[in-house]
């Protein structure tokens, strides 16, 4: 990026007409950019993934053919419902396990937690039985790799700066291309299947194809990672919040007995229709937390809004960040986390005035918009949501010092869709009296 022109837009009202120009002002040249750079692929590779990515020719090529089929593979129907309900399934599993362990407390790094149980639940979801990330070593190496990214986007001489990520990426990569020679896909999700096609279709290698796949896990779990660590954080941290988001999960949970336990009922389209406290608590929680810069290609001269003249190959960047702070669009409490932003009886914001506000939802940029909004923000929002609820419900947690402090985030990377802790809190959690043997089911 190095000389290029940049452009910064920060009203929402500008964002949406740029959003509207979306073959001039566009994603995917930036995006296959990313991909080639990030994922360590072969020149061919290389060649394959910048082919039309300016949609000339069409809906044709892997850049435009990907995009479709992640946007079918991440819509409502049958091969979604299937994989979103193995992953409910999968988080619900696996919080229980924290029951099966010796003393009913548990001493844990919060941010490992989330980390260990995202990871595990998505990926088994996506990838089916024979997931690659069952293998810890898998889990590890590609953490090493997401700890480099800014390193390897843009950091000098990565191979040496960031060798440790790079290592783990190859790990990563080697790991997905047995899994593809094994025919691990077509038992795996729509998701990764349709992602396999369209690589291959496209004249991929298979170690390309592979390379590429793990970009597609960076979607499938960075940013659900510290969405999930930082909800549980502010719920916990603030006592009567914890109280009211525990009434109001209970409402939506049935508990009936069994031979094997009590068996709790999550309702899981209730806790979307009925829990308004803990649904604004998460999207208070993304448009706090949120640093996704979305960024798009100018492709050829334009004048924006009449008025403003963008250059040919020049960036253009909306940040989340300054947006979500801009106290004309969120009110003087702008900075502050304030669970209840989004419950819809808020009073839409009057000019300039108001700490309980409103903004207009383009305002809200925590998943991008227009046509690249981010297409598995349902999935991202049942699984916190199925996350928080059964945690709120099952566990009491406190940090060991005592102390809810906010952790510092200056070492978060500029890739990232959220900012990172940057030292976990460690936390004690322990089986609130009465769920000792509490089973978790999806309703
Ligand atoms: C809280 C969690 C998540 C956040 C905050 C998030 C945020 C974003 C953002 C900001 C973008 C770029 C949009 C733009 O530049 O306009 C994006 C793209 C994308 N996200 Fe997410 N995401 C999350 C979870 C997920 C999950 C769980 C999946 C898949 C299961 C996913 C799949 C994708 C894909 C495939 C794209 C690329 C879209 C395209 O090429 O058009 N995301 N996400």
């Amino acid at each position: 990026m190095l000389g290029q022109k940049m452009y910064i837009i920060t009203k929402p009202d500008l964002i949406q007409v740029t959003q509207k120009q979306h073959k001039v002002l566009a994603y995917p040249p930036v995006e296959a950019d990313f991909a080639s750079k990030v994922c360590g692929v072969s020149q061919a590779a290389k060649a394959i993934v910048n082919h039309n990515v300016s949609g000339a020719e069409g809906e044709t090529g892997f850049s435009m053919e990907s995009h479709v089929a992640m946007r079918s593979a991440l819509s409502p129907g049958k091969g979604f419902d299937d994989m979103n309900r193995k992953m409910i399934q999968n988080i619900l599993l696996s919080l229980g396990t924290l029951q099966q362990l010796p003393p009913q407390s548990v001493r844990t790094g919060l941010m490992d937690f989330v980390r260990s149980r995202v990871t595990s639940s998505t990926t088994d979801a996506v990838y089916g039985p024979q997931n690659p990330f069952r293998d810890h070593a898998v889990v590890d190496a590609f953490w090493h790799f997401q700890q480099n990214f800014t390193s390897i986007l843009i950091g000098v001489l990565p191979s040496i700066t960031a060798r440790k990520g790079i290592a783990g990426r190859t790990l990563v990569a080697k790991a997905i291309e047995q899994y593809y020679r094994n025919k691990g896909h077509e038992s795996g999700s729509i998701l990764a299947r349709n992602r396999y096609d369209v690589s291959l279709k496209n004249g991929l290698s298979i170690e390309d194809a592979a390379r590429l796949e793990v970009g597609g896990v960076i979607a499938i779990i960075v940013n659900t990672v510290p969405a999930a660590f930082w909800t549980l954080f502010f719920i916990y941290a603030t006592p009567d919040l914890l109280d009211d988001i525990r009434r109001e999960v209970q409402t939506v949970v049935t508990l009936r007995h069994s031979e094997r336990g009590p068996i709790h009922s999550v309702d899981i389209k209730g806790l979307k229709q009925h829990c308004p406290l803990l649904s604004s608590t998460f999207q208070e929680t993304l448009r706090h937390r949120a640093t996704a810069v979305s960024v798009r290609k100018v492709m050829e001269d334009t004048i924006l809004d009449d008025q403003w003249l963008l250059k040919k190959d020049s960036i253009l960047q909306m940040p989340s960040r300054i947006i979500h702070k801009d106290q004309s669009l969120w009110g003087s409490n702008a900075d502050d986390f304030d669970a209840r932003r989004f419950v819809k009886d808020q009073k839409p914001l009057k000019s300039g005035s108001g700490s309980k506000t409103r903004a207009p939802a383009a305002a809200f940029r925590a998943f991008g918009g227009g046509t690249t909004l981010c297409p598995g923000r349902h999935f991202a929002t049942d699984e916190v949501l199925v996350m928080a609820a059964v945690f709120v419900l099952r566990y009491d947690m406190a940090p060991t010092t005592g102390v809810w402090s906010m952790p510092s985030t200056n070492q978060s990377g500029i890739v990232n869709g959220l900012l990172e802790p940057d030292n976990d809190i460690e936390v004690e959690v322990s089986v609130r009296k009465g769920y000792e043997e509490a089973i978790f089911a999806c309703g």
